[in-house]
């Protein structure tokens, strides 16, 4: 079922069990189209879990999300969605190439047109010089940065990133973020789980996770505003509960 809506992601009463251990619990937000839209969260605190059931990857156990009007999980879906997971699914032994290929194949881009695709997102994560480069000598930042040249490869209008730039360097992680700001002004709607507490800054706005729940929600400089706080990390605290 479709309706209009000018939000990109809806997530209403979101609850995640697994067994008897309450992952998610009881999450509603709503993202906007073109929003850069940062999750934040100690380890272990459930972000990976709720962009796993936005990427359509795994199921709420209660409650509904819907991307684009599209109620989830539904592999219709997967076209318009480019999901980078925290650990890289790559084939190590096939090169950069012919792993851009494969994804590519799946989305059904082929000729000049994933040629073009290919050199676009191996430039902007500067791995151009290493397309035919077997992924098995790749360093773990330059398969991070393979991971996002394929979920950026089909031009996604969601972008569900999980921690994108670990193990990537402070120059290269610059650029990626000026490249996300444009996709963003271009209109992709972009989602980022981080534990970098400058990349938070970056995002329009951020929800703050704890313990499976959603304890705050807002633009970093709102929520510094409103807690009387400097810096998004001393936010945190705040609304964490560890700070008076
Ligand atoms: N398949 C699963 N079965 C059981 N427990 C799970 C499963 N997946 C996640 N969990 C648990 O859910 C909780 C949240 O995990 P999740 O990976 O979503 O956290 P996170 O905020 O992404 O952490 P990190 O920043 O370390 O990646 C953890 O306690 C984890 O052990």
């Amino acid at each position: 079922m479709t309706h209009e809506s000018s939000s990109c992601v809806e997530i209403r009463d979101v609850i995640r069990n697994f067994g008897e251990k309450i992952v998610i619990e009881r999450i509603s937000l709503r993202v906007e189209r073109g929003e850069i839209f940062g999750l934040l969260g100690p380890s272990g605190s459930g972000k990976t879990t709720l962009v796993k059931m936005l990427a359509g990857i795994d199921e709420a156990t209660s409650g509904e999300i819907s991307l684009l009007g599209v109620k989830l999980p539904k592999l219709a879906m997967m076209n318009r969605i480019g999901y980078m997971a925290q650990s890289d699914a790559l084939y190590a032994e096939l090169s950069a190439q012919e792993n851009l290929s494969f994804f590519g194949s799946l989305f059904e881009l082929g000729g000049a047109r994933l040629k073009e695709r290919i050199h676009y997102a191996m430039k902007l994560v500067g791995l151009e010089e290493h397309l035919n480069r077997i992924v098995s000598e790749y360093s773990g930042g330059m398969k991070r940065r393979l991971s996002l040249a394929i979920a950026l490869l089909h031009e996604p209008e969601v972008l569900i990133l999980d921690e994108p730039t670990v193990g990537i360097d402070p120059i290269l992680r610059k650029s990626i973020w000026n490249e996300l700001e444009a996709l963003s002004a271009a209109g992709t709607t972009i989602i980022v789980t981080t534990h970098v507490m400058d990349e938070a800054d970056k995002c329009h706005r951020l929800g703050m996770i704890r313990d499976g729940k959603l304890i705050a929600i807002g633009s970093p400089t709102d929520l510094k505003t409103r807690t009387g706080s400097s810096t998004i990390e001393e936010a945190f605290l705040h609304y964490g509960g560890e700070r008076p």
